[in-house]
């Protein structure tokens, strides 16, 4: 596939001004809601209209297996995928509790673990393969398992979209996934290696040294296309194809899509290199611990809404983000104007 063939509509910049007027024209000083009136202004733009509703809010946490573990690039056990996984069925973990929480739908997307799990009604099936294969010896994926993965989070999110859902939240499950992130990571920002690595779950310096060591001998070994699709099959893994996927058909579908943490940051990236107008469809949650976020988050020009300090990635960031795009969008929507309120309009004044 070539990089630029799927279509993302383009925001009709005509109404750029009238909800920003309208957004002056609530009961307040002008922009004294600061960050929520530009996500507000953000959601009107997506939904094209002056009174935006979040409806349907689904937030997928997608699960995949990689074959990098075996370079002891992760501090812990591998099983914890898919033990977590049953955890987050259960209503557990970060990202259980949280959607919960901030009133976001959960569901599990397995897109490549190593387990083979009962079917469960929040269970999205759609695993391409146990778990990526080793990259420091050959491509993570096929071009193939890679096109499927892709196109499984475009089905998925297809499906959403079409149930009425307009806000996609995305998260990740997947021991060892920090390492694909940050490979992709400093081939698509062209940064050095070294300065997209951290610690993930838990490493040491010195385990984040070999962590760096294992990218930088992967990358001598496969070198760098100028294709992302065959960058993601050599350095990626399949929930972050499958993210990537998602988050590209939930931009041609017009949804608000929330960006996670590290991993979910670097799916961000790569759909981004496939058209780079997914990006006037994300609100990026936060802003985390891990160097390399930060770093891709400069690269794409985006500012997080929160900073909490959080490293864990699941979804959790998007989950509490929501709670503060909800706010954001009933500003623009429900929040009285002046006239409304029978208060002297200000909207005059300003102060730059
Ligand atoms: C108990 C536990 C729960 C998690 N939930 C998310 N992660 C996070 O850590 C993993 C990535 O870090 P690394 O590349 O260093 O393995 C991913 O599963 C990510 O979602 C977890 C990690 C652990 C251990
Ligand atoms: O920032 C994240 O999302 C993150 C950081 C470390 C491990 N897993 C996820």
């Amino acid at each position: 596939m070539k990089n630029n063939q799927i279509n993302i509509p383009l925001p009709d910049e005509s109404l750029r001004a009238k909800i920003q007027h309208k957004l002056d024209n609530k009961a307040k000083p002008v922009g004294s809601l600061g960050r929520l009136e530009s996500m507000a202004l953000q959601v009107g733009m997506i939904q094209n209209t002056l009174t935006p509703v979040l409806s349907k809010p689904v937030m997928l946490t997608v699960a995949a297996d990689h074959g990098i573990t075996a370079e002891g690039v992760s501090p812990c056990p591998v099983e914890i995928t898919w033990q977590q996984v049953h955890n987050f069925l259960s209503g557990g973990g970060g990202i259980g509790l949280l959607s919960r929480v901030y009133g976001m739908e959960l569901w599990v997307v397995d897109a490549g673990v190593n387990y083979r799990f009962a079917p469960h009604p929040r269970l999205i099936e759609a695993k391409v393969a146990m778990g990526s294969e080793n990259f420091l010896h050959q491509p993570a994926m096929s071009q193939e398992q890679c096109m499927q993965a892709f196109n499984n989070g475009r089905d998925i999110v297809r499906r959403f979209a079409k149930e009425g859902s307009n806000v996609v939240g995305f998260g990740e499950m997947g021991i060892g996934n920090t390492t694909p992130a940050s490979a992709l990571m400093s081939i698509i920002c062209n940064l050095p290696v070294d300065e997209c690595v951290g610690p993930g779950a838990g490493l040491n310096s010195e385990g984040v040294r070999h962590k760096a060591n294992v990218i930088k001998a992967a990358i001598e070994r496969h070198g760098v296309s100028e294709n992302i699709f065959e960058n993601m099959a050599r350095f990626g893994g399949y929930e972050i194809a499958t993210i990537a996927g998602g988050m590209i058909e939930a931009a041609v579908n017009r949804m608000v899509i929330l960006v996670d943490g590290f991993i979910t940051t670097a799916a961000m990236l790569v759909a981004k290199e496939i058209n780079p107008a997914v990006l006037n469809y994300a609100v990026f949650a936060h802003e985390g611990e891990e160097q390399g976020h930060r770093k891709m988050l400069r690269h794409m020009n985006a500012s997080a809404v929160l900073q909490l300090g959080l490293r864990l990635g699941e979804g959790t960031g998007s989950a509490v983000a929501y709670g503060v795009l909800k706010g954001a969008v009933a500003v623009l929507s429900e929040m009285t104007s002046f006239e409304e309120a029978q208060v002297i309009n200000t909207s005059h004044i300003r102060f730059n």
